[in-house]
């Protein structure tokens, strides 16, 4: 099985099925540094990434973007001095699909500093 971080996002049509509880559970085990969030009944995954000043912070939140448009798939980030916070759903279905995992284990590949592709 390709690891999580090395698959890429299939494009999302409004009718895609949400993840099941069942998959849920096994999806989180490859990202455990994610919390689950609800937002306005919208499931989400979120995961706070620690830096020394905003300029760091903002380096990473441009690099998301451009994982997020190579990928065609787009978090919510919120870039502040020391902090930069992302979370990840799918707008299409009001809630997670296996994008949302893929693109939060490349996350965590780019926070790593140890990107393959
Ligand atoms: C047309 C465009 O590809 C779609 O609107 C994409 C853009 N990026 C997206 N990003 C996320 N997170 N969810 C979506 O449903 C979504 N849809």
């Amino acid at each position: 099985m390709t690891e999580l971080n090395q698959q890429h996002c299939e494009a999302c049509r409004a009718d895609a099925p949400r993840v099941t509880e069942q998959e849920l559970a096994d999806l989180r085990q490859a990202i455990p540094d994610w919390i689950l969030v609800e937002e306005d009944g919208v499931e989400k995954l979120q995961r706070a990434f620690p830096f020394g000043n905003f300029v760091d912070a903002l380096a990473f939140s441009n690099r998301i973007g451009e994982l997020a448009e190579e990928e065609g798939h787009h978090p919510a980030l919120l870039t502040e001095y020391g902090k930069t916070t992302v979370t990840w759903w799918t707008h299409k279905i009001h809630g997670l699909h296996r994008n949302d995992f893929i693109c939060a284990a490349k996350t965590d590949q780019i926070f790593q500093g140890n990107e393959t592709d």
